[in-house]
């Protein structure tokens, strides 16, 4: 049986009392939300951490407020609420696609955004919708609080930017009108993680014309979101040719490695059809949107 190495144990009442417990315990000391990551990766003793500081009872991490010109996620928001939230499906519907496929009811009624994001992990799908939506994280230390965009706040693979007294608060999405968004994931069977998955965002002109979008590939290490995506689009009507030309410049940004989930050829074939399938939706859904 797998069991993690001796750590001690403390409960925050606060955001302040995380803050002043990880100050306390110093680097060996881990922030636990869901435990979904965290949990195993301590039971294969990959994580010894000699403190943890559960943020579970933090219940002013966890909401989903919208604004007139943002969408507000408090880091401890579970990935069912995400998925149940009506307000999350009408304005950021990638988050509510990718909701559906990630892992399976049980992870998803513990694990939250901010667990997620912090993780890290290049499979992982939240972070590609992140970046997609270009979601702002907002951090807490004992310094005060900072903003990161998610080109600041990803480091590389299992890293981030957060300093280890630092707590992830929140996570905020701007929005705009006549703007939508799509996540399409290919996994092995339901609840696995992704072979690849891609996501997308667009914004349409009143002429119908795309303003601008962004693309995301996920398990294929690309950081943040294709380059190039935006010279393409921009001014041109949403069609199979500008589809096709975007997944093509998907699949050569990403760089896969062949594992158990499947060679590198057909991987890179997955980004190029998932991208197209993604933009395509985004702009269906764009086009469609009753949001100004
Ligand atoms: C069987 C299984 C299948 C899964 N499938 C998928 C999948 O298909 N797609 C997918 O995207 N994910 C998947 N996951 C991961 C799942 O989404 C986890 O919930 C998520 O990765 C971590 O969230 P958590 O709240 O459980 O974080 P935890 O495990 O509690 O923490 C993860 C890390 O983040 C840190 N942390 C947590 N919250 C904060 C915070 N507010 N501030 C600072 N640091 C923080 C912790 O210290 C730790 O280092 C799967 C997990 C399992 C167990």
């Amino acid at each position: 049986m797998q069991i993690p190495a001796p750590f001690d144990y403390a409960r925050a009442t606060g955001v302040d009392d995380a803050i002043a417990l990880l100050e306390r315990h110093g680097p060996e000391s881990r922030v636990i939300a869901g435990g979904h990551s965290l949990l195993p990766m301590m039971k294969l003793r990959l994580a010894r951490p000699e403190w943890l500081i559960d943020i579970n009872n933090l219940y002013e991490l966890d909401f989903i407020t919208v604004e007139d010109d943002q969408v507000r996620v408090g880091a401890l928001t579970r990935h069912a609420a995400l998925l149940d939230s009506a307000d999350i499906a009408r304005l950021l519907p990638i988050i509510t696609d990718a909701e559906h496929v990630i892992a399976d009811p049980v992870v998803r009624n513990r694990g939250t955004i901010g667990g997620s994001l912090c993780q890290a992990d290049p499979a992982e799908d939240l972070s590609t919708v992140c970046d997609v939506l270009g979601a702002i994280a907002v951090a807490r230390g004992p310094g005060g609080e900072r903003t990161l965009t998610m080109e600041e706040f990803h480091v590389g693979p299992y890293e981030t930017a957060l300093a280890p007294n630092e707590l992830l608060c929140e996570l905020r999405f701007p929005l705009r009108a006549r703007t939508s968004s799509a996540y399409e994931k290919v996994e092995r069977r339901v609840g696995d993680w992704a072979v690849v998955a891609a996501g997308a965002a667009a914004t349409l002109a009143s002429d119908g014309t795309i303003a601008d979008a962004a693309v995301g590939v996920t398990a294929v290490n690309l950081d943040g979101t294709v380059p190039g995506i935006d010279d393409l689009v921009a001014g041109r009507p949403p069609g199979e040719d500008l589809f096709a030309e975007a997944g093509a410049l998907a699949a050569e940004a990403c760089d896969p490695v062949a594992d158990q989930r499947g060679p590198v050829d057909y991987k890179r074939h997955l980004a190029d059809e998932l991208t197209r399938r993604a933009l395509r939706r985004a702009c269906a859904r764009a086009a469609g949107s009753q949001e100004g």
